[in-house]
């Protein structure tokens, strides 16, 4: 069977990067997580001082947008790619609440979005993907073959985030501080003028609010092997 393109969008903190990561594995196909690209661009801001407070410096961001190097290196022990920032293994730092707090205003702006989903075309034009975001199935694969929009309750979703917070050892971040930046996130990709997230007309809908992981990933696998079987 040829291999195909298939794209995850959906709410933050939903699952959309277990579910993509679980089924390339399963079948063989690359994972890319197109948020960690934002986020690593987000930690480039942070580190060379062009936030001043909540303004970003603009100007010197489009100065160094192209010679910001983002990229995906695989594990060697967990089989996973992960993300590096100018050569450096960045996974651990873009995962972080002071990241959450400005990735959502860095990945508004549109010449950052035209230069990370010239990227992740790159990284999928010989298909075999799977690639998570927000406009994964509108904007930068919009005739990948199998589209999924995920969603779940927020107050699950916040949870979720904030369980996985805490086995990353922070254990400052409140509840109530995930839900803020989970809600925010949501509300600025949804209305952002540079592709918004939204679902695409063409995208099956899984809300996981209720579903472990195993029961999301079999979902998805059924939806790709029925697909696939045509
Ligand atoms: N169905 C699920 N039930 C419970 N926890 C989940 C489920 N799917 C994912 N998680 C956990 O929720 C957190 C966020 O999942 P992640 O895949 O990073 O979401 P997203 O990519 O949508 O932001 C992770 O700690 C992950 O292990
Ligand atoms: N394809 C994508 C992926 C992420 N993003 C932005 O990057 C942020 C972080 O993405 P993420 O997937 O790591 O976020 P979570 O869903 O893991 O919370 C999102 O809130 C979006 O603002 C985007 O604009 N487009």
């Amino acid at each position: 069977m040829k291999k195909i393109t298939i794209a995850i969008d959906g709410f933050s903190s939903c699952g959309k990067s277990t579910m993509a990561k679980d089924l390339a594995k399963k079948i063989g196909y690359i994972y890319i997580d197109s948020g960690a690209m934002y986020r690593a661009v987000t930690l480039y801001c942070i580190q060379n001082g062009l936030f001043d407070g909540e303004n970003l410096n603009l100007a010197e961001l489009e100065k160094a947008i192209h010679s910001i190097k983002v990229n995906f290196r695989l594990n060697e022990e967990t089989l996973l790619p992960e993300v590096y920032l100018n050569d450096k293994n960045v996974e651990k730092e873009i995962r972080t609440m002071e990241v959450a707090a400005k990735v959502s205003q860095v990945s508004a702006i549109g010449f950052v979005r035209k230069e990370m989903v010239y990227l992740q075309q790159q990284m999928g034009a010989e298909k075999g993907i799977v690639m998570d975001g927000r406009d994964i199935g509108t904007v930068v694969f919009p005739k990948a073959e199998l589209k999924i929009f995920v969603t779940a309750d927020p107050l699950v979703r916040a949870q979720r985030r904030l369980d996985e917070l805490r086995t990353k050892n922070d254990t400052k971040t409140t509840f109530d501080e995930v839900l803020e930046n989970i809600r925010q996130r949501d509300y600025i990709d949804q209305n952002r003028d540079e592709s918004p997230l939204k679902q695409a007309d063409d995208a099956l809908v899984l809300d996981n609010s209720e579903l472990t992981k195993e029961q999301q990933m079999q979902w998805l696998l059924d939806k790709f092997n029925f697909l696939t079987s045509q």
